[in-house]
């Protein structure tokens, strides 16, 4: 049985995500003051990065290496350290180093033991550079996305950490922080932040940055938990007024909530709104940044994620691996626009994959999408 693996590998990973989760509340909070122009820098690619991005994939890091060794870890994340490596990044790199040792003095507080002495800039490097694995079909490799959806972090609205454990090829575990995802049912629906064109720094409401939850998951267990955020100085005593959460039992298109990316650059807004006249599907697009998309769906809250990437996008396993097995340990169906199941076994891509990404509550209203793919894609100018 699976049911009883990983038991520790989850339990350092709900606690880690937990402290980055409140890093990067942290940090959030500080990119209102002045030392924003500091704290947020270009990637090659034009996307963003910030001391957030950097200071958590550090962090986990630095937890995951000392929990489990540094010679038995290998783990695929999203940053490198090019950028904070290069001279003019010195005052980034400062922060970063502040930020990272600041969270994990906090560390015992979460049951985890915190380094003897603060890390040095030298050693934060290192931990986040050894986070270059390029995972692959052996083995166990931890998948990092410190912050998922940087623009939704830098808008004030909705971002993940997300942390799964990969072994011989099929995700084991999956953890994703959703640091401004309150419990309450319906949250999200009824709280949709109006679209903004471009990255800026306006909170969509302050108040929020208390609240938040974690969702996490083990494979085959047919169980998805949730745990709230911890305020103040509290200890996390586990589980941490966990509770399960389960997928929507809707299976009529005319009530279903579809979710999809904000940013029109990472999906087709056209074919998913056509996609979802001919399913039938009635209620506006709930538009959410990062992978609370998933989260969503593991906790009922929404039925149906679709994604569709302009052709030769790949897509990125820490992008999805964690948000994958919580939707399908929570009674839900993830599969590529072909029906087929997502390969997690070739690299940081996932190679192969059809078209797009359809994530639904069940098996009813997924086969209805996966049908109505092939009578709109040839209409379609993907
Ligand atoms: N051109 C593109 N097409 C599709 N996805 C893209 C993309 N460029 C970036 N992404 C991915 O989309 C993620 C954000 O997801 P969403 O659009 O659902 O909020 C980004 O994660 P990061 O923010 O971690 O870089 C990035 O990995
Ligand atoms: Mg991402």
């Amino acid at each position: 049985m699976e049911d009883d693996k990983y038991t520790t590998e989850l339990n350092v990973a709900v606690r880690a995500v937990h402290m980055a989760c409140l890093l990067c509340q942290k940090v959030q909070k500080g990119l209102l003051s002045s030392t924003f122009v500091d704290q947020f820098k270009s990637k090659d690619d034009s996307s963003p990065v910030t001391v957030a991005d950097w200071s958590v994939q550090a962090t986990i890091s630095w937890i995951l290496s000392e929990t489990f060794g540094c010679d038995n870890v290998s783990i695929v994340a999203e940053e490198d350290v090019q950028t904070l490596s290069k001279p003019e990044s010195a005052n980034l790199l400062e922060v970063v180093v502040k930020t990272v040792n600041e969270c994990l003095n906090e560390a015992p507080r979460f049951g985890l033991k915190c380094p003897a002495q603060a890390l040095g800039s030298t050693q934060i490097l290192e931990a986040i550079s050894r986070c270059n694995s390029a995972g692959g079909p052996f083995g166990k490799h931890w998948v990092l996305d410190p912050v998922d959806g940087t623009v939704g972090f830098l808008r004030g609205s909705q971002y993940a950490v997300a942390l799964a454990l990969i072994n011989n090829s099929k995700v084991v575990i999956g953890v994703l922080g959703c640091p401004n995802y309150p419990i309450k049912n319906d949250w999200l629906v009824k709280n949709q932040p109006p679209c903004q064109a471009t990255p800026e720094l306006s909170l969509t409401n302050p108040g929020m940055w208390e609240e938040g939850c974690i969702l996490y998951t083990r494979r085959g267990s047919g169980e998805a938990w949730m745990q709230p955020l911890l305020h103040g100085n509290k200890k996390l005593i586990w589980p941490n007024s966990a509770k399960l959460v389960r997928v929507s039992s809707i299976e009529d298109p005319e009530l279903a909530t579809f979710c999809e990316p904000v940013e029109q650059a990472n999906t087709n807004h056209a074919f998913t709104a056509g996609l979802a006249h001919n399913v039938g599907l009635r209620k506006k697009p709930l538009r959410v940044h990062s992978m609370v998309k998933y989260a969503a769906i593991a906790r009922g809250d929404a039925e149906i994620f679709m994604k569709f990437a302009r052709a030769g996008y790949k897509e990125k396993i820490w992008d999805h691996a964690a948000g994958v097995l919580l939707v399908q340990e929570a009674g839900g169906v993830v599969t590529d626009a072909g029906g087929r199941a997502l390969d997690f076994s070739k690299g940081i891509y996932l190679e192969g994959l059809d078209r797009g990404i359809i994530a639904c509550c069940g098996a009813k209203l997924h086969e209805k999408i996966i049908g109505s793919v092939y009578a709109s894609w040839d209409s379609s100018n993907l």
